[in-house]
C-alpha cells in the first residue's frame, strides 16, 4: 500500500531523513518509532504532501508523488500531531467544513458526519464548540475528520502526546477497531508501549536513519526474551536471555539483588543506539 525507497529530506543543511526505505502492506498498522528528532513527523509530513522530498521514491495505492498528488489526497486521512480543529466551530460544523472541502454530496456528508461522531462516542457534543472539548476529545474528533471521506490509508502523528494513560487507551481502542475494519494505519509514536500495543510492525528511526524493521515481538525475540538487571553502583547491568531458566540461572549466580522481566521495544532500541528513547 505504501512504498518507500530513498527517502532523503534536507532542511538548509539539517538531513531530518536520511535515505529511508520501507513498505507497508494493505490493513498493517505500522509505527514510526524513534526520539524527538529522529525524522519521524518530516515521514509523514513528506508522505501527506505537506513538504516534499529532497529525493527518494513514493507510492501510495500504487500512485507516485508528486505527479499524483490530487488522487493521493482524496484517499489518505491525516491526523497531525497538533489540534488543527476550528475552536470556534462546533465539531459537527468541522466535520461538514471538511466534508465540502472532499466534495462529499450533503445527504451522504450528514449521514457520514452522524456515523463518525457516534463511533468516536462524541454524537451527544455533536453541536457544542471544539473549545469545550477535553485534549482526548478534540483528538477523537481529528480522527472523525480524518475518516470522513473515506480514506483507504490512515496517518496519524503522536496521536496520542500529552494525553493521560486512560484517554490514551481508549484512543487504541478506536484505532485498532479501525484496523480491524481493514484500513491502512501509519502511525508515529515515541511511546513504546503505544508501538507495542497497536503495531503489527515498527521501523525504529534514529537520526533520520532505519536501524531496524520488524513485528515488536520479532524485536524483541531477536534480543533475548528474557532480560536480569542489576545494580551496579550508580549504574544498571543487564543482559539478555532466550528463556526464563537461563535468565535465573545467571541470576542466581550473582551476589547482588537481580530482576529477571521480560524484554521490550526500549531493549531494542537501547541496544541498537545506546541511548533511551526519552519520553
Ligand atoms: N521545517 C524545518 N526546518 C528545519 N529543520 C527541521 C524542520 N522540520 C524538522 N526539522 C529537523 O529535522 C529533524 C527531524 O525532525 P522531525 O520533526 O521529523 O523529528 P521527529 O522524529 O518527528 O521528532 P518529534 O517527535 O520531536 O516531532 C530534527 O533535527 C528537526 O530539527
Amino acid at each position: 500500500m505504501i512504498i518507500i525507497e530513498g527517502l532523503v529530506k534536507r532542511f538548509a543543511g539539517r538531513t531530518a531523513v536520511a535515505g529511508l526505505s520501507l513498505k507497508i502492506a494493505k490493513g498493517e498498522t505500522f509505527g514510526l518509532l524513534g526520539p524527538n528528532g529522529a525524522g519521524k513527523t518530516t515521514t509523514i509530513r513528506v508522505l501527506t504532501m505537506l513538504t516534499r522530498a529532497t529525493a527518494g521514491r513514493i507510492q501510495i495505492a500504487g500512485l507516485t508523488l508528486p505527479d499524483s498528488e490530487r488522487q493521493i489526497k482524496a484517499i489518505i486521512g491525516v491526523v497531525p500531531q497538533f489540534f488543527n480543529l476550528d475552536s470556534d466551530l462546533t465539531a459537527w460544523e468541522n466535520l461538514e467544513l471538511h466534508g465540502r472541502l472532499h466534495h462529499l454530496p450533503a445527504p451522504e456528508r450528514r449521514r457520514r458526519i452522524a456515523e463518525l461522531l457516534s463511533f468516536v462516542e462524541l454524537a451527544e457534543r455533536g453541536g457544542d464548540r471544539v473549545n469545550t472539548f477535553s485534549g482526548g476529545m478534540k483528538r477523537r474528533l481529528m480522527i472523525a475528520r480524518a475518516l470522513l471521506h473515506r480514506p483507504q490509508v490512515l496517518f496519524l502523528d503522536e496521536p496520542t502526546v500529552g494525553l493521560d494513560p486512560q484517554v490514551r487507551r481508549r484512543l487504541w481502542d478506536f484505532i485498532r477497531r479501525l484496523n480491524g475494519e481493514g484500513l491502512t494505519v501509519l502511525l508515529t509514536t515515541h511511546y513504546i508501549e503505544e508501538a507495542e500495543n497497536l503495531c503489527s510492525r515498527v521501523a525504529i528511526l534514529d537520526q533520520g536513519r532505519l536501524i531496524a524493521m520488524d513485528s515488536p515481538a520479532a524485536l524483541c525475540q531477536g534480543l533475548g526474551r528474557f532480560v536480569v538487571e542489576w545494580p551496579d553502583g550508580e549504574a544498571t547491568n543487564f543482559r539478555f536471555f532466550p528463556e526464563r531458566s537461563a535468565a535465573a540461572g545467571f541470576a542466581a549466580t550473582l551476589t547482588v539483588n537481580a530482576t529477571i522481566r521480560l524484554s521490550g521495544l526500549e531493549d531494542v532500541f537501547v541496544e541498537l543506539t545506546g541511548r533511551k528513547v526519552a519520553e
